[in-house]
């Protein structure tokens, strides 16, 4: 599914990633760990084709994320460490997921009830006036409806209530068929029951690659 073949990312002199070569196959669930500047966000990013690699390439089912942005696009859903600053009230936030993902919108409710997150009464609220964890469970609700075959999470849980993490956890186990899940975490413990593979980055390269036992 993700082909990541040779990839070297510089900002001016500084090699974020240096030669990375790895591959991401259906049913794999991945916990990328690594300390901070390791490089884990760069290469996530170069995967949905944010950034351009200075040398190497990313194909994401044989696509280039960069030339065929939309169409790899759609087939990614992506929970940022950092909530961006949507203005859109939630109505008009699933309206607009409604309509550009072709994603459910009862899907939505669905998963955001499971989160324990009261969209019905916040729905004139604008997204950047929610709460941390509001925000993020609603982002959770809306990949998790999306129904996308590549799941990525920065730190998703890093908002969350002990409850609300539990419920996470559960959900994601409950979705985690065909797919792959990357988890960019500083805490294998919390994931090391919906991962299978755990990845370690340092200085921009793949130091360890294992795989976990985990999943049942
Ligand atoms: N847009 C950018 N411009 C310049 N340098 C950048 C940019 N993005 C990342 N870097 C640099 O690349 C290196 C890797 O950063 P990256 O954010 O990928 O690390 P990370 O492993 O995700 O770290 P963290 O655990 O702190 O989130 C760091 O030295 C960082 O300063």
């Amino acid at each position: 599914m993700i082909k990541v073949l040779n990839l070297t990312k510089k900002f001016a002199s500084h090699k974020s990633l240096d030669n990375v070569n790895v591959d991401f196959n259906k049913d794999d669930y991945i916990a990328l760990m690594g300390p901070n500047g390791a490089g884990k966000t760069t290469l996530i990013r170069t995967i949905m084709g944010y950034y351009h690699p200075t040398y190497g390439k990313v194909l994401i089912d044989g696509k280039n994320p960069i030339k065929k942005r939309t169409e790899v696009l759609s087939l990614v859903s992506f929970v940022p460490q950092l909530p961006p600053p949507i203005k859109l009230n939630l109505e008009e936030l699933i309206k607009y997921i409604e309509v550009s993902s072709n994603v459910e919108k009862e899907l939505i409710f669905y998963y955001a009830n499971e989160l324990k997150l009261d969209i019905k009464s916040n729905l004139k609220k604008s997204f950047f006036k929610l709460s941390g964890g509001m925000k993020q469970k609603m982002l959770i609700a809306i990949s998790l409806a999306k129904k996308s075959s590549i799941i990525i999470y920065d730190e998703p849980t890093a908002n969350l209530d002990p409850k609300a993490r539990d419920d996470f956890y559960r959900l994601i186990k409950d979705n985690e068929n065909g797919k792959v899940s990357i988890f960019v975490t500083h805490r294998l413990e919390e994931v090391k029951d919906i991962v299978n593979r755990q990845i370690y980055m340092d200085l921009g390269k793949i130091i360890t690659d294992e795989k976990m036992k985990g999943l049942e």
